[in-house]
């Protein structure tokens, strides 16, 4: 069965899906578009290879010539097109964030619970990476012993002027949220954010870098340095240490050039370059899903309420200098843990 996908929100993300979706992945084709500004939506479907353009996301929706929704229009949209494709009994994709605030993702677990089966999935694409798929097999396998501390770096070369202090939480550490409450099967209960001396390569309204220390209901201590101005590369560094040893996020394999009495390797410059093979893994599993009926096997609605409380928490914590305790809702029973779990 080819899977038939209508993507909301036609601009940097929804493009560089619509081009896995169309050409490298067996078993879809994007047949609609749309996006409100019509000259990306006119991109999008020829990108595409001749999607129809529709007016909105509801007409998206309703197609009949759509099997499965795909959104990437900006984060405060989402809620209203991962609902409409809930109520038209759809499978729907959503890059993070799932929703913009906590009460529009509860509206969305509880929708889907409504319905009765899963359909939506969070675009969490960490945990589709195989560095981090490895890390969580030795975690799952009990291979270094209890986890009792996480170190993880997050790093971007630059960040344009629109980026603001929330985003380091909002847009960036959220994936490190969502990475760390799948690899330990734990849940983050507070979190505490310090701010170094900032760094001079920022715009002056930009809190950068800053440092979130969580905890997790275990006990478990998980700092995450957010420094989204290193300048030198996408630097992403993850290690958890256990009773008994230590596992360590694995660098992208990169070939090593000796020369002039040096040894070095080189460093992805973007999230793409770091993340590509994730992303299609995490599509190719998500279509094979809708494929088979299931709806959606990868990080679920709840997750993606989870991470929304948490990176509320954390912008709470930095705006006000304190711990953050957070406060989840209790877990309804149907939706299931995300990928790999
Ligand atoms: N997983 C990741 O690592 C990752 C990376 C980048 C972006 N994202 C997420 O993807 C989403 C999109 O980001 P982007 O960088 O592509 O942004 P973008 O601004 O390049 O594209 C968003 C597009 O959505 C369109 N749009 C907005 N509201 C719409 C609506 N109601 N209906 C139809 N179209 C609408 C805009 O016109 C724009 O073309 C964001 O939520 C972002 O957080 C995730
Ligand atoms: O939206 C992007 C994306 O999510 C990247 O993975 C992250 O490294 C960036 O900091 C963020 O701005």
């Amino acid at each position: 069965m080819t899977v038939r996908i209508g993507v909301i929100g036609a601009g940097m993300i929804g493009q560089y899906h619509i081009g896995r979706l169309t050409g490298a992945l067996a078993g879809a084709e994007v047949t609609a578009v749309t996006d409100i500004d019509p000259a990306r939506a006119a991109e999008a479907a020829a990108l595409a290879g001749g999607a129809q353009v529709l007016p909105d996301g509801p007409a998206v929706v309703s197609s009949p010539a759509v099997d499965a929704v795909l959104v990437t229009s900006w984060g405060p949209t989402h809620a209203e097109h991962v609902l409409g494709a809930i109520a038209a009994g759809k499978p729907v994709f959503c890059e993070k964030p799932l929703a913009t605030t906590a009460e529009d993702c509860l509206r969305i677990v509880e929708a889907e619970i409504a319905h009765g089966s899963r359909l939506v999935q969070v675009g969490f694409m960490r945990r589709y990476d195989e560095g981090y798929r490895e890390m969580k097999r030795i975690l799952d396998a009990d291979g270094i012993g209890e986890p009792l501390m996480v170190h993880c770096a997050h790093r971007n070369p630059t960040v344009p002027e629109a980026y603001h202090s929330r985003m380091a939480a909002q847009d960036t550490a959220v994936h490190e949220i969502d990475t760390v409450r799948w690899l330990l099967d734990d849940e983050i209960t507070s979190v505490q954010v310090l701010t170094p001396r900032a760094t001079r390569h920022r715009f002056p309204h930009l809190t950068d870098p800053q440092i979130m220390l969580f905890e997790t209901a275990r006990g478990v201590r998980v700092d995450v340095e957010v420094f989204v101005n290193c300048q030198y590369g996408y630097d992403i560094q993850c290690e958890a240490v256990g009773e008994r040893g230590l596992v360590r996020l694995p660098d992208p394999a990169r070939a090593g050039v000796r020369t002039a009495e040096r040894h070095s390797t080189g460093v992805p410059q973007d999230w793409k370059e770091r993340f590509g093979a994730a992303f299609d893994t995490e599509f190719a599993e998500w279509v094979a899903s809708v494929a088979r009926g299931e709806g959606a096997t990868g990080p679920s609605a709840w997750d993606g309420y989870a991470a929304t409380v948490i990176t509320d928490a954390a912008v709470e914590a930095l705006e006000e200098g304190r711990t953050v305790a957070v406060h989840l809702k209790d877990r309804p029973p149907f939706s299931t843990p995300g990928a790999g779990r």
